[in-house]
């Protein structure tokens, strides 16, 4: 007599546990519904990641910065009793530009010192983007008369307003900073939803609010890091609901079950919930196979290429210089940087995004070629002083099995319009979360988590 296994059952079967699926499986736990998180790495987060270094603080390695209007983000933040703290912005930014670096007071949200004609040329470029972006419908993008948006990149666009090259330099650096794609990337559509998606209810977000710090999104950080709201959730959710090491590969509809696979173990569940970037979920094998136009979604939506370099020091030096560590260059690996020392300053941090073409070309470069090329960067901006630095951190997500890319999927032209409708439609009990997913703050984590409540409310609502 051979006895089968016992397959362990659950009501939902969550693959993922960053913030999304964690926040599903939050909903779930509230309305006591049995669950399973089942997270690929060998720790829960995803694309949040806290560094521990020794004898010190955090640093965010992957979603750091918080701001006003996300307040899924804010109320887990407060729930979970982590204290935030405004990005630091005392003093003088930085400039550099065509070799040398001027350093400014910034009175103008984040714009550096450039030409009227281009204050000009960029205040008139701004009030038009948000204007458009507050035409999208959050909701259902793909309106007919959407299609022409969605037919031509963002460049396309920016080309038709924008003459003088210190705009063109800055818009270079300002898309980069926000979707981690160049601006021939991404749809003029898709776009303007990340833009209008940058609020709430009380309205549609700017793209002054995207690049800005103070009151912008990033204005604020978790005290302890990010990756708290994951692993203090998963805490909360009992750590022996959540797997870890359990890559799932395959999701099969058994009778009226899903059995969910890894290599080593298979779950029943009534529901599933993917609840990662759509190009991630392509990689796991369905039986029946997805509706056509749910896989041409996940085959269409690539991810940002990205990177995050963090020097750390003894102190935060530049603020004794009058700097606030905020940057903008017009060359090299690095083109933003912040001040991202603790909020009690007990060392210096200076960090980087190494974002799209720049990371792109360092993808196959080895660590120290990374680390030489960032303090490059950091050095045009700051001077010589940023060669003591004790360690220098390097993340780069693209090389990361399991996120291979960051900070979100991002949609490039057509793709909105014609496969947008499939995002969030179930397949049979089959629901789909992550940031990607969301309307509001696509791409953050405040939108990781949105999805992740509303991916537990379809489910509930249809029990
Ligand atoms: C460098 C960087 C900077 C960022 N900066 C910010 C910021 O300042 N502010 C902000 O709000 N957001 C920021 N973000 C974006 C933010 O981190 C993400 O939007 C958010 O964390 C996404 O959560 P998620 O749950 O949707 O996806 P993820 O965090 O990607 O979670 C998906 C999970 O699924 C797992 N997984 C994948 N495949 C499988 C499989 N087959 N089986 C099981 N598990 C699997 C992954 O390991 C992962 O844990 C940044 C991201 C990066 C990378
Ligand atoms: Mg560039």
């Amino acid at each position: 007599l051979v006895t089968e296994p016992s397959i362990p059952e659950v009501a939902v079967a969550i693959i993922g546990g960053g913030l999304s699926g964690l926040s599903a499986a939050k909903e779930l736990a509230a309305a006591n519904k049995s669950f399973v998180v089942l997270e690929a790495r060998d720790r829960v987060g995803g694309r949040v990641l806290n560094a521990n270094l020794v004898g010190k603080d955090v640093q965010e390695l992957g979603g750091e910065y918080i701001g006003p209007t996300q307040n899924r983000v804010l109320a887990l933040a407060a729930e979970l009793g982590l204290p935030t703290y405004k990005t630091y912005t005392e003093g003088n930014s930085t400039f550099y530009r065509n070799g040398r670096a001027h350093h400014y007071k910034d009175s103008l949200g984040g714009i550096p010192p450039v030409g009227v004609d281009t204050l000009v040329e960029l205040g008139v470029f701004m009030t038009d983007i948000n204007n458009l972006a507050s035409t999208v419908d959050l909701e259902e993008p793909w309106t007919p008369n959407a299609t022409a948006l969605d037919s031509m990149t963002l460049e396309t666009y920016v080309n038709t307003k924008l003459s003088t090259a210190d705009s063109r330099v800055l818009l270079d650096v300002a898309i980069p900073a926000i979707l981690s794609t160049e601006m021939r990337e991404p749809s003029l559509l898709y776009s303007l939803w990340c833009i209008a998606a940058a609020g709430d209810v009380t309205g549609p977000g700017t793209i002054n609010r995207l690049i800005g710090v103070d009151g912008g999104a990033q204005d604020s950080r978790v005290s302890g890091g990010t990756q708290l709201l994951a692993t203090l959730l998963a805490d909360r959710l009992g750590l022996k609901n959540i797997y870890l090491n359990t890559a799932v590969r395959k999701v099969q509809l058994k009778e009226s079950s899903y059995l969910v696979s890894s290599d080593e173990i298979t779950i029943s569940a009534r529901h599933v919930v993917i609840a990662m970037s759509p190009s991630l979920a392509l990689r796991i094998t369905f039986d029946p196979p997805l509706p056509a136009g749910r896989d041409q979604l996940n085959q269409r939506m690539p991810m940002g290429a990205l990177g995050k370099a963090i020097a750390i020091y003894p102190s935060a030096w530049w603020r004794d210089e009058g700097l606030n560590g905020e940057g903008v260059s017009d060359t090299g690996a690095i083109r933003v940087t912040y001040d991202n020392s603790p909020a009690d300053g007990s060392f210096g941090a200076m960090m980087g995004f190494i974002e799209a073409d720049e990371m792109r070309k360092l993808d196959t470069a080895s660590e120290d070629e990374v680390k030489r090329q960032v303090k490059q960067s950091f050095a045009n901006l700051f001077g010589p002083r940023v060669d003591n630095s004790t360690d220098v951190l390097i993340q780069r997500w693209d090389l990361e099995e399991f996120s291979r890319g960051g900070p979100s999927a991002f949609m490039p032209p057509g793709v909105l319009t014609q496969y947008g409708s499939y995002l969030r439609a179930p397949v049979g009990r089959i629901h789909f979360a992550g940031t990607e997913t969301s309307l509001r703050w696509i791409g953050y984590m405040d939108g990781a988590i949105s999805s992740g409540e509303r991916v537990a409310g379809e489910i509930l609502k249809n029990w």
